[in-house]
């Protein structure tokens, strides 16, 4: 089980359930649990990556997942929107309960679940084609929308992801000639524009300057009242300032979940008080 788990909250599998949100013992009020990760374990061919993870992912709340370079923060992600369903040596283990339901089925539609959790990726990666067209196109694809409405969706997923201003008079320029920054934060709308129940973000400010970082920030604050948010960063201030809740990895497990304030100021675990306060690599 996971009593080496360090949790400030209660664990799924003990007593966080949907909906659950009374206060016990004077604690604070626990949102409900949107993902609910069970014993997820992971591999790369033979290579283990992610070892009995289990974590809520609470909703309308944004998690940061933290740790050392290659513990496996990546990896997870991924696992939330099936990635590594597109490559045959990668196995995934255990559960992860969307809102009761398991996502890692044979049964899952994965196409429905990826419009459901939306994922940003480390590298962005526009499509061939116009930047207009690459915010519109899963609009397009999901909702009858007028092209009125295109316009007024395409306009506001690229004003959250702070790129409308530079690009509001280039929509038809192909995407892939925008700087790499420039990219991070299209793909973030490309993203956004169908508005995902979970969105997944994978160190989306790794490629900003501080002041796209800010409005990337103000951003993902702004998605909490209709999306739960799992962000990947390298970046300890960021994680403070952002998340409700933060999960420290460490080669491949899961050492600390709790409220963020509680992880970074007062851990359980001497792993990760080293890790937040700059003592390990
Ligand atoms: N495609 C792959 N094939 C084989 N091993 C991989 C692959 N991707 C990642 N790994 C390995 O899995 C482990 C976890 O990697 P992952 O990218 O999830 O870590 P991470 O915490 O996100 O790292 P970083 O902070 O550097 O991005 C590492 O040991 C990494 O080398």
């Amino acid at each position: 089980m996971r009593q080496d788990i360090k949790s400030s909250v209660p664990l799924p599998g003990f007593d966080v359930r949907h909906g659950d949100d009374q206060p016990r013992d004077g604690q604070a009020f626990t949102p409900p649990v949107k993902l609910d990760i069970r014993h997820v374990s992971f591999r790369y061919g033979d290579e283990p990556a992610l070892t009995d993870v289990s974590l809520p992912i609470y909703a309308n709340k944004v998690t940061a997942l933290i740790g050392p370079s290659g513990c496996g923060k990546s990896t997870l992600l991924r696992v939330l929107n099936r990635m590594p369903d597109l490559y045959e040596d990668q196995h995934v283990e255990g559960e992860v309960l969307l809102d009761g339901v398991d996502i890692l089925g044979h049964d899952i539609d994965v196409l429905t679940l990826r419009r459901r959790v939306g994922m940003v990726t480390q590298k962005p990666s526009p499509f061939p084609m116009s930047i207009y067209d690459n915010v519109a196109i899963g609009m397009r694809l999901n909702e009858e929308l007028t092209p009125t409405e295109l316009d007024a969706r395409v306009e506001d997923a690229l004003r959250r992801a702070a790129l409308w201003e530079e690009v509001r008079d280039i929509l038809k320029d192909d995407a892939q000639s925008l700087s790499g920054g420039q990219q991070q934060r299209l793909c973030l709308a490309r993203t956004m524009a169908v508005r995902p129940e979970v969105i997944l973000l994978d160190e989306p400010c790794s490629a900003l300057d501080p002041i796209s970082t800010a409005k990337i920030e103000a951003t993902i604050e702004g998605l909490k009242p209709v999306s739960t948010i799992v962000i990947v960063t390298h970046n300890l201030q960021q994680a403070a300032r952002i998340a409700d809740y933060t999960a420290f990895l460490y080669l491949g497990s899961l050492i600390e979940f709790g409220p963020t304030e509680q992880v970074f100021e007062n851990s359980v675990d001497e792993r990760t008080s080293r890790y937040v306060t700059g003592r390990m690599g």
